[in-house]
């Protein structure tokens, strides 16, 4: 697919491209060492020190490999063999399908990874990366991201998406995952689980490492550092942009029965005390529509199913009306117990999201009595339950760690009365809905109509809409703030025909004319990270990079140093694509498009947040990229962004009959799938204020 042949310009066999623990010394600003670009001691030997780095980290990276049959253009590296690196995957999910599906066509290729039979053999492969500081990072399926990123390419459901991933016939990818068909165990999770040979646990964590007894391999000893405690640093937060205003003009539709009229003001909410001064703390004056709609909802007691677009404050959304029934319902202070039983269990799909919604909800419960709880995988299991264990109202968790922790009976279900799932459609895919599923139907969890269930995110294919349905009380009430889908409109995007041959240096040019201000470039595989990463760093410019085979110290460092604007430019692959919200980051380029246009939606969201302005830059690759050309025509449109001609003619001799009849495809939602049980009068805008409002909803939107 969209790829460089990047694999083939590696050429040493057994030769890092990944900027290597040498250049982290050489280059090295600190203990953890985890940026990648440092200005070197002299630059003119940075080509040949990277040639030597290269080489010293050998030992760590390329055991049993052979890869790259051509040279890097640039001569940095030499012609290799040809023992065909690049078929083991061109992207993280086919990392993962190829992996778990055992295809044969990797050719030289090998790893501690490769084999799907046991995790310790996958651990080994990990561990034998370490040296090259995560480098090609194929060692560790086991990593929460694995899962995301793979998964969300295989998003297969959507008939308009790229071919699907869907596990067919292997039974070893997802529905294994989600309990049963690998008859190891009953799950497999691709994140922080590890199926294990014994089958004793449905619910294996890498995490446990020895810990569990029958798994084995290393023990995940990561303990993420405690955020800070002052208040300023709870309370810290960016200014809303110049078009945060705008938000009011945009048209909302409330779907269902009996909606309770929005708000317009904090102050209508009714929070109390403790709850507004924590809002006013931290920098809100005036809500956004999706907390226009949502808080009274919430608040009313009604499932809820809110799409609106990236950057809009649908954390909030879900927090504020939470903890407000909650202080109402005068929750009692979290004491010490074995098993805790959290009135509120929130997921999502990333384990730097669930941190950061984390951070939310610790910021909005300051000064009360509510404590919330972060788990995710990749850290130690015991720092887990440690912090459980200590008082748990709200407990914000990855899939795969929060189902281990319930089958260890930490964590009882009988209490939850808010379940939220936040980023719903991917938690409702096929990689976390088994997951998902199955934790609806544990023990103890309250039944639909017994708790309340909140789905939260800026896309919502229909398909997916209609999976949700088992989630949610039939009179779940749903908002679509603007387009269902659609991009937001503060990001200025444009689209490049670049071919891959001509990425990099195309990528170099727009970084360099950008000059420091912050950019995540996003690539469709980890590899590809690394190698894009290391090649920023030989051309001077500040990387680091997250990807779901980075321990996740090193995830957490990068993000770091790319939030504090030590490395301006983070390469990312999906596994940054949602959720996240950084603080100035002001592009976004899409050095491969991603394979659904709902990624590339979310992806663009990095950028152009809480009214703030931002750009997208994407590189097209006519080639690989052509069946997204009719969904691109659509979003631009959509977000009133020029179309190059270009684009408008790939769309258009791309056409595809029964693909809606518009260049959209099936790739929205229309609105609310249950379109016959529309209310009449539910059409309203944010700010209240139809006429003045634009009509972003199109012809597929209902009624
Ligand atoms: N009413 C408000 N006033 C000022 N800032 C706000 C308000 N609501 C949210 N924000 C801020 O806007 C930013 C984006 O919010 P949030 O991360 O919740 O967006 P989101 O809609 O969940 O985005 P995404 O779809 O990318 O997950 C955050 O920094 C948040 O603190």
């Amino acid at each position: 697919m969209g790829d460089e042949d990047w694999e083939a310009e590696i050429v040493k066999p057994h030769m890092s491209s990944y900027v290597p623990v040498f250049e982290k010394d050489r280059y090295s600003s600190g203990a953890n060492g985890d940026t990648f670009n440092r200005t070197p001691a002299s630059s003119s030997d940075a080509g040949e020190s990277n040639k030597r780095e290269a080489t010293s980290t050998m030992g760590g990276f390329g055991v049993g490999k052979g890869f790259g049959n051509r040279g890097f253009s640039n001569s940095k590296f030499e012609e290799g063999d040809s023992s065909g690196f690049w078929r083991e995957s061109n992207n993280d999910c086919e990392d993962n399908q190829t992996r778990s599906r055992g295809f044969s066509k990797r050719g030289g290729y090998q790893d501690g990874n490769d084999s799907e039979a046991s995790g310790s053999s996958r651990r080994g492969g990990r561990g034998s990366f370490r040296g090259c500081h995560a480098g090609f990072g194929l060692g560790s399926p086991s990593n929460e991201y694995e899962q995301d990123e793979g998964t969300q390419r295989s998003g297969g459901l959507f008939g308009s998406r790229r071919p699907a991933l869907s596990d067919t016939g292997n039974g070893d990818t997802y529905p294994s995952r989600g309990g049963g068909a690998s008859g190891r165990g009953g799950y497999k999770g691709l994140n922080e689980e590890v199926v294990t040979g014994s089958g004793k646990n449905s619910w294996k964590s890498e995490a446990e490492g020895g810990e569990s007894g029958d798994t084995q391999g290393p023990k995940v000893t990561y303990i993420p550092p405690p955020p800070p405690e002052d208040e300023d640093s709870i309370f810290a937060h960016y200014q809303t942009g110049i078009n945060f205003d705008k938000y009011d003009t945009i048209l909302v539709e409330v779907s269902g029965h009996d909606a309770p009229p929005a708000i317009l003001t904090f102050e209508e909410a009714n929070l109390c005390q403790t709850l507004n001064k924590n809002i006013a703390k931290a920098g809100y004056t005036k809500l956004t529509p999706v907390q226009k709609y949502s808080i009274p909802i919430i608040l009313a007691g009604r499932d809820l199913m809110a799409c609106a677009q990236t950057g809009s404050g649908k954390t909030a959304a879900f927090l504020l009306p939470i903890l407000a029934h909650m202080m109402q319902d005068g929750i009692t202070a979290s004491r010490f117990k074995e098993l805790q039983e959290p009135e509120c269990i929130i997921v999502a799909p990333t384990r730097e999201l669930i941190n950061q919604i984390y951070l939310e909800a610790r910021k909005f419960s300051f000064g009360t009595c509510v404590r919330a709880v972060v788990i995710y995988g990749g850290t130690q299991l015991g720092h887990s339950i440690r912090q459980i264990v200590q008082g748990c109202n709200i407990l914000c968790a990855t899939p795969g760690r929060l189902m281990d922790i319930i089958s260890k009976e930490k964590i009882g279900l009988r209490q939850v009365k808010y379940l939220v799932l936040d980023e719903a459609d991917r938690m409702l895919d096929m990689g976390f809905g088994p997951e998902m599923k199955k934790l609806i139907s544990c023990p103890g969890m309250p039944t639909k109509e017994q708790r309340q269930t909140l789905m939260f995110s800026a896309t919502f294919p229909e398909e997916i809409q209609r999976l949700a349905g088992e989630f949610l009380k039939s009179n779940y009430l749903f908002v679509a703030v603007g387009q269902v889908g659609g991009a937001c409109r503060d990001v200025q995007q444009s689209v490049l025909q670049v071919g891959q041959y001509s990425k990099r240096e195309k990528l170099v040019e727009i970084l360099r004319n950008i000059g420091d201000e912050r950019t995540m470039v996003f690539v469709e595989t980890k590899k590809k990270a690394d190698f894009i990463a290391t090649f920023l760093c030989q051309e001077k410019i500040s990387t680091t990079s997250i990807h779901g085979d980075r321990e996740q110290r090193e995830r957490e460092q990068a993000l770091g140093d790319f939030r504090c604007g030590k490395c301006p430019v983070l390469v990312a692959t999906s596994v940054a694509a949602r959720g996240l919200d950084i603080e100035n980051v002001q592009h976004v380029i899409n050095f491969d498009l991603p394979s659904t246009i709902d990624e590339y939606v979310h992806r663009i969201g990095r950028t152009g947040r809480c009214g703030n302005t931002g750009r997208a830059i994407s590189f097209f690759d006519p080639e690989s990229d052509s069946h997204l050309a009719q969904p691109l025509v659509k979003v631009l449109s959509d977000a009133q962004q020029d179309v190059p001609a270009w684009l408008e003619e790939i769309a258009f001799s791309t056409y595809v009959p029964g693909f809606s009849g518009s260049t959209r495809g099936n790739v929205f939602a229309s609105v609310d799938t249950r379109k016959n049980f529309q209310s009449k009068n539910t059409l309203n805008t944010g700010g209240f204020s139809s006429s003045q409002a634009p009509n972003p909803v199109d012809d597929e939107s209902w009624d």
